[in-house]
């Protein structure tokens, strides 16, 4: 069964022999390690590679923290948050802390920011629950996660003790290099590795979004077998109209060459705004560079339409719009008659609310499209955790094909340095007086 389908519903793309020959390049590419970035490929067999041993130790582990804790401190950010952050979002009741048993252990991020106030509220809203932590960081380095977890260590080691903190702290990050694992060695923690040839905006697949999604209690093994299915339908040798990753990156690439130079990614389901915001790292690192790549953007309906719709209606006409389509909820509402109907809804009666937002959904289509916005849609038959593994697996290779296509290196981001240089300047790091000065200059 297919759990993704991808159709280019309402654009004016007519893909070329040529076209559909570049982007199964593009794939190749990525099997064949012929591409830029190659030495950051890790991802492309992941899901099918992962062996049983790996999966079970990250499930151990996953259990023991349930075990100790109410509450998990997630720690990372970039690729490192992400993806973790998008899967527990999507999959969890956004109401859980309203009910009178809810769901435990919660995850709770930090290291995402640099901000006094969420960090401060998040340790006191934490203080009489029992608490542990998985710190996230590849490089080891990053400074908003590691300064977040200077904060939380000091917290776990002040309630428990060193010995008992150690227990209660699992990292993930390189396999010999960075500040991090030299600390995780030093005191003992449980350690879990991210693969040197995977990135971290291609990560989720690896112990960096598998592990605190096992904490939270999400079924991982259906997680990859999404992953896996996807793996199989975009594999080397799948004809193009049979690639949906193939083809999207087709059709992205031809609406960018049209001068399409945004994507906004939409969808009608609150619990998937992080999938949003995993997607934009994704493709914005990914494609972003050398003056080039779609400025990826996201939405959420109906709520924006309330306040990007005017926009996306009668903008600028450099906009297209991606649609995650959710063909079931997991709930049942419908629509209640009311003998008085002052609020003129009886027309409505019996209907469920799915039925009015896939409504919804198709009459913004019709209507964006004829204001001049091609409109791509992306189908998945729930929200589970089957489905978003498929969802995952299909970005990222969509992903990897358009940064070929585009002619850019998608598994690199140097353009992240610029601002790193200038906040240890401005912060008087060791090492950046001659840039402290040069900046000193400018203020
Ligand atoms: O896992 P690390 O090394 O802390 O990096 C976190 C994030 O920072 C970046 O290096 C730059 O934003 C991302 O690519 C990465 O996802």
């Amino acid at each position: 069964m297919k759990t993704l389908s991808f159709d280019p519903i309402r654009a004016d793309v007519a893909i070329t022999e040529k076209e559909k020959s570049a982007a199964l390049h593009a794939n190749a590419l990525l099997h064949n390690g012929q591409g830029a970035g190659n030495d950051f490929l890790g991802w492309v067999g992941l899901p099918s590679a992962l062996g049983e041993e790996e999966l079970q130790a990250i499930e151990t582990e996953a259990a023991r923290l349930r075990d100790l804790a109410e509450v998990i401190l997630c720690i990372g950010i970039g690729g490192s948050y992400l993806g973790a952050r998008a899967v527990y979002e999507a999959l969890s009741d956004p109401f859980n802390l309203l009910h009178e048993h809810p769901a435990k252990p919660i995850l709770l991020f930090a290291g995402q920011n640099l901000s006094e106030d969420y960090l401060a509220r998040l340790l006191a809203a934490v203080e009489n629950r029992s608490i542990a932590a998985i710190v996230i960081s590849k490089s080891g380095t990053t400074t908003e996660p590691a300064i977040a977890f200077r904060l939380i260590r000091d917290e776990i080691e002040h309630r428990y003790g060193r010995k008992e903190a150690a227990r209660r702290i699992v990292a993930v990050t390189d396999r010999s290099r960075g500040a991090l694992k030299t600390l995780a060695d030093r005191e003992g923690y449980r350690t879990f590795v991210i693969p040197d040839d995977v990135g971290g905006r291609y990560s989720v697949l690896t112990p960096v979004g598998l592990l605190p999604l096992a904490a939270a209690g999400i079924d991982i093994r259906s997680l990859l077998a999404g992953a896996c299915e996807m793996e199989r339908a975009t594999a080397d040798g799948v004809p193009f109209d049979e690639n949906p990753a193939a083809r999207y990156a087709a059709v992205r690439n031809i609406l960018y060459q049209q001068g399409f130079m945004i994507e906004i990614l939409a969808s009608y389901e609150p619990q998937l705004q992080y999938l949003a915001e995993w997607w934009k790292q994704l493709f914005g690192e990914s494609e972003g560079k050398q003056g080039r790549g779609i400025f990826p953007a996201s939405v959420t309906f109906t709520a924006d339409l309330h306040s990007m719709g005017q926009y996306i209606q009668e903008g600028e006409r450099t906009l297209f719009e991606t649609v995650v389509s959710v063909a079931a909820p997991e709930h049942r509402v419908k629509i209640g008659s009311d003998p008085d109907n002052l609020d003129g809804l009886n027309f409505l009666t019996g209907k469920r609310l799915s039925e009015i937002n896939h409504t919804a959904e198709l009459g913004v289509s019709l209507a964006h499209a004829d204001g001049g916005v091609p409109n791509l849609r992306i189908e998945i038959p729930r929200i589970d955790a089957r489905s978003l593994g498929t969802l995952i697996y299909f970005f990222e290779k969509a992903c990897g094909i358009s940064g070929y296509l585009l002619g850019v290196n998608p598994f690199d981001q140097p353009g992240v340095e610029a601002y790193k240089k200038n906040m240890f300047a401005l912060l008087g790091k060791p090492g950046y007086e001659e840039e402290a000065e040069k900046l000193r200059r400018k203020l």
